[in-house]
Parts: C-alpha cells; structure tokens; sequence
C-alpha cells in the first residue's frame, strides 16, 4: 500500500499526515509541488497548511502547481485523494471536488475539537465507523464555510455525498457540512484534521479509523 502526500510551501501538516498513513501500515513518499509526477501510489495526501500563504484565495495557487496535473490524472484514473483543510480547498480549487471553502461566517480563525457526524459509510474512508456515528475532530482555519449553490448540494446530498456533518455549525457552512466525496468516492476533501486525532499521544483516536480502514480498503481492492 502506496501513498504520497503532496508538500507545497507553507504546508505545515504534511508530516502529520504521512505520519498517520505510516502508522495504518502504508509507505508513504512526500512528493514536492513542483513534480511533474507522481510515484506509482495507491493514495494522494494533500495535506492542511497555508500553502503558498493563502495569498489569492486558499489553495487556489497550489491547484495551479505542476503536481496537481498529476493528481487530477490520478483521481481521473479512479485514484484515491484524500485533501484535509487546507487539501481540501486545494481539491475545490482544482475542479476534483465542487463548491468553495469562503471565510469562515464569523471572520476569525478557529482552532477547537468539534463533532461532527458520519454522514455515509459508503466510502473506503469512513466505512468502519458506519454512518451516523459521531466522532470529534479538531478544525483549524480560517476559510472552512463550504458554499456551493443548491443545485449542487441537493445533488450531493441526494447521491449520498456528504460525507461529515458538524453537529454545531462553527464557521457557517452549507447544510453543516465538513467533508464531501467524489461521485465515485474515491476522493474525498474534509475541513477537520484526522491526521491530529489518530494516536494515544493526542488525547483523541477518532480520526485513526478512517487511515486504518484506508489502508485495508485500498489493500483488499
Ligand atoms: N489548517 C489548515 O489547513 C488551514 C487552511 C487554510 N489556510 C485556512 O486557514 O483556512
């Protein structure tokens, strides 16, 4: 099981994340933006951070990065993606995921474990929790309200797309929504950080699941 975890400047949670797919048994390669290609992996990480400083709007001159021809190939060859926060914007920026990351509703950055719920288990991803489930994980950003028009939230919702749901909205997102998939499921862009809730030492597991199941999804596929 393969994985690379793309590094742009001003990522800063790149070693978390390779750090939490080594620990669900994948080897993981970081990858440098200006690459062209990716190693043959199973899984891309685009890790959470301030990439390039959140200059112009977040993630949106990451998703411009040489790499990120490679990951659209990947995730348009049915390659897994995961993007956390600030991946996140970096898949919206990218077309991979639709919608936008805008300014959090009440103009600061927030930094706090939230709950949130599992909203589908029909993904390698969350499919170990079951849906429904309520898990916390910590947010840190400044630009997690998720827009999209209606049209395209019903049509996430109604194909079962909406992957978490924070229970108390914080930062004014569409239909309380954390994390979306892709329509094949393989990529999924989240605003909370499992990466910082997936060993003892963080005083929260919950986000150790979604790596572990990951890992044995891509394994058994
Ligand atoms: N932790 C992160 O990835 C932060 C994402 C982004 N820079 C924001 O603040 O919205």
């Amino acid at each position: 099981m393969k994985a690379a975890v793309i590094v742009f400047p001003g990522s800063n949670c790149d070693r978390d994340l390779a750090m939490a797919f080594e620990q669900a048994g994948m080897s993981v390669e970081r990858v440098w933006h200006k690459d062209t290609a990716l190693p043959k992996v199973d899984l891309v990480g685009i890790p959470g951070g301030f990439s390039f400083g959140d200059y112009l709007r977040c993630g949106a001159i990451a998703a411009n990065a040489p790499i990120c021809n490679a990951v659209r190939a990947h995730a348009e060859a049915g390659g897994y993606v995961l993007g956390v926060c600030n991946g996140f914007q970096v898949l919206t920026e990218t077309g991979l995921l639709p919608g936008a990351l805008l300014r959090n509703a009440g103009l600061k950055y927030i930094c706090r474990t939230v709950d949130l719920r599992v909203e589908t288990a029909d993904s390698a991803y969350t499919e170990s929790y079951g849906a429904g489930t309520e898990i916390a994980l910590p947010i840190a950003h400044h630009d997690g309200n998720y827009f999209a028009d209606d049209a395209t939230l019903d049509r996430l919702e109604g194909e079962g797309l909406v992957a978490f749901r924070y229970l108390q909205n914080p930062n004014g997102s569409a239909r309380d929504i954390a994390g979306i998939l892709s329509p094949n499921r393989r990529v999924l862009g989240m605003m909370p950080h499992p990466e910082r809730a997936s060993e003892a030492a963080h005083g929260n597991e919950d986000g150790a699941r979604l790596f572990a199941h990951t890992a044995e999804a891509l394994a058994a596929a």
